[in-house]
């Protein structure tokens, strides 16, 4: 397993959010986390990560620090860039937990994979800061790639991002999962969650409602509880659409 949550429990300022969950996750999995605002996909990954307080455990939070960032990266719901560095640099952070520490032939090689990867090479130089939104977000991707572990956690990665990179990212992460690689993702477009992810899960107050393929998660009756909203089902050739009515 590359991941494994039992009992999960997180509680925020004296509230409870998070009740026992249990998760296993292994390679080649593309999970998209769904759920309605405040549902605790946030405060689940966090947790799993290791980065806010919990009760239970978590195989990736037992790890070493330095272990568990070449186990784990994650892409955080907020894109905040904190300095004026370039996208070249900015990517080069995600080698921190190597060796090379950005410097080696490994590190430059795995930069430019990255970089090439997210079609980012004409910005290479550029200050990341004076990039829009959505660029800014593929270079963080690509940070995260640089680092090249086994798993990717990623807070709503298509939020803020227009159609065509959306599809990108998450083909992106669909293709990571192909290699063998291991993605937990929140997603709240439940068509594209659908049609990308190889398995569902549904968190609904802090529980989880449903786990596994997506025709299973999707159910009416789940939905109503989760969201209480109908959907109307639209079969495409590249899978279902999804609307909320
Ligand atoms: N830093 C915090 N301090 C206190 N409570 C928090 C904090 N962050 C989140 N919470 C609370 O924890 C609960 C779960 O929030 P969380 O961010 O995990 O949900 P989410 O499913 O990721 O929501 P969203 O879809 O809106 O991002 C919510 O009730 C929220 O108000």
């Amino acid at each position: 397993m590359v991941l494994r949550l039992s009992g999960l429990s997180v509680t925020r300022r004296r509230r409870p959010v998070l009740h026992g969950v249990n998760l296993a996750l292994g390679s080649g999995e593309f999970v998209g986390l769904i759920g309605p605002n405040g549902a605790g996909k946030s405060s689940l990954m966090e947790a799993a990560l290791g980065l806010i307080p919990f009760t239970g455990t978590s195989s990736l939070a037992a790890m070493p620090a330095d272990r568990r960032a070449r186990h784990a990266t994650y892409l955080p719901q907020s894109r905040e860039i904190a300095w004026p560095v370039s996208v070249e640099d900015l990517v080069a952070l995600g080698r921190i937990p190597w060796p090379g520490g950005g410097r080696s032939g490994e590190d430059r090689a795995a930069i430019d994979a990255a970089i090439a990867r997210m079609g980012l090479e004409a910005f290479r130089k550029r200050t990341a800061l004076r990039l829009s939104g959505g660029e800014q977000n593929r270079a963080l991707i690509a940070r995260a790639l640089a680092q090249d572990t086994p798993m990717l956690i990623a807070d709503e990665p298509i939020a803020g991002l227009d159609p065509a990179q959306q599809l990108a990212c998450l083909r992106l992460f669909r293709d990571l999962a192909a290699e063998g690689r291991t993605v937990l993702a929140s997603i709240h477009d439940l068509g594209l969650a659908a049609r990308f992810c190889t398995r569902l899960v549904l968190l609904s107050g802090g529980h989880v409602l449903a786990d596994g393929p997506a025709d299973a998660v999707l159910g009416d009756d789940l939905l109503r509880r989760a969201f209480g909203i109908t959907v109307r089902r639209v079969e495409t050739p590249d899978g279902p659409a999804i609307l909320p009515v």
